[in-house]
């Protein structure tokens, strides 16, 4: 544990640290045995294979949620390690309204870093910090089978749209006691592998898995408008923010999951700062919640 955490365990007597533990246990109960999909992005992983001794907060947050009773899934992102490989390999990263244009040389460097680096990163710190977790791609166990993604912006090459989600190999690993960690990467008819969104890959996952809730974590601390949070956001004010231009790059992907989530069976979505301490846990297991929840249903904003 690091020694701003204890600090703040410090300051607290010893029946306040009992009433925090008192407060969960409603949501402890509400919420035993029901799956929360986790989407970890690229501009939020701290698991640091260079720094074994620093435990991820995020890592630990899940870990908490297994241990309490929930069945935790974690997809990952890995934008930003993508990039970088491609810049030290001499290659320039190009997007279209928050998509990776992707060509064959380009999915090489996807699958080698999101099935490859980041996801065996986070496989390692969820059993550094003593939770057993799998890595897979979107591949194994056929789990997410994907068609080319037509984008009216041009042609991104290789990125898919998913078309159907294989729950499997999910279900085995959660029966198991294993936490699934899934890199967004896609398959086709043909064994063409593509590279995904892991927004998209989180809420189609969460829709087919009927998920309790969707967590989103990015960088910022919800849907912003004129420098605020919505606390709590519809489709329909969605479809409006998009076309208001309020929520734009990385975010469209992002809202869009959500809505896909939801209409395919996921019964919450919630968009927090995975940078925020604990955020995860914040949100589960405290009245109020932080970040925006994504819902179904009429106008809010
Ligand atoms: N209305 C909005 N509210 C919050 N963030 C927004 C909004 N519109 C665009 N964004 C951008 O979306 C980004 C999050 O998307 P992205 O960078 O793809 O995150 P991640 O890497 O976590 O998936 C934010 O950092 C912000 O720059
Ligand atoms: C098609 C597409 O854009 N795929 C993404 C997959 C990784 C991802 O989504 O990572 P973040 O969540 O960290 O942004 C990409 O190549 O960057």
């Amino acid at each position: 544990m690091q020694a701003s955490e204890s600090t703040v365990s410090d300051k607290l007597s010893v029946s306040e640290k009992a009433q925090v533990l008192i407060e969960a246990l409603p949501y402890i109960q509400k919420f035993a045995g029901k799956i929360v999909v986790v989407k970890y992005g690229g501009s939020t992983i701290q698991a640091d294979g260079d720094r074994p001794d620093r435990i991820d907060p995020v890592i630990l947050d899940i870990i908490w949620l297994k241990q309490v009773g929930l069945q935790p899934v974690v997809v990952h992102g890995g934008g930003k390690a993508i990039t970088k490989m491609l810049n030290a390999l001499g290659h320039q990263a190009q997007f279209v309204d928050g998509l990776r244009v992707t060509d064959g040389p380009t999915m090489e460097v996807v699958e080698m870093v999101l099935g490859g680096q980041v996801n065996k990163q986070l496989v390692a710190a969820f059993g550094a910090a003593g939770s057993p977790a799998v890595g897979i791609t979107g591949v194994d166990g056929h789990l997410l089978q994907v068609r080319k993604k037509n984008h009216p912006g041009g042609d991104l090459g290789l990125v898919g749209e998913v078309a159907g989600v294989q729950t499997g190999v999910l279900k085995a690993l959660l029966s198991g006691g294993f936490i699934p960690v899934i890199a967004p990467i896609g398959v086709d008819e043909h064994g063409t592998r593509y590279n995904v969104n892991a927004d998209s890959a989180a809420g189609a996952i969460a829709g087919a898995l009927s998920a309790e809730k969707l967590i989103l974590l990015t960088d910022v601390p919800g849907i912003m408008q004129n420098g605020t949070v919505l606390s709590e956001v519809t489709a329909a004010d969605i479809l409006r923010l998009i076309d208001e231009g309020t929520i734009h790059g990385g975010m469209v992907p992002k809202v869009e999951a959500c809505l896909n989530a939801l209409e395919y069976g996921a019964r919450h979505v919630h968009i927090l700062n995975g940078n925020e301490r604990h955020a995860l846990l914040l949100e589960v297991f405290t009245k109020n919640g932080i970040g925006t929840l994504v819902r179904g249903g009429e106008p809010t904003v």
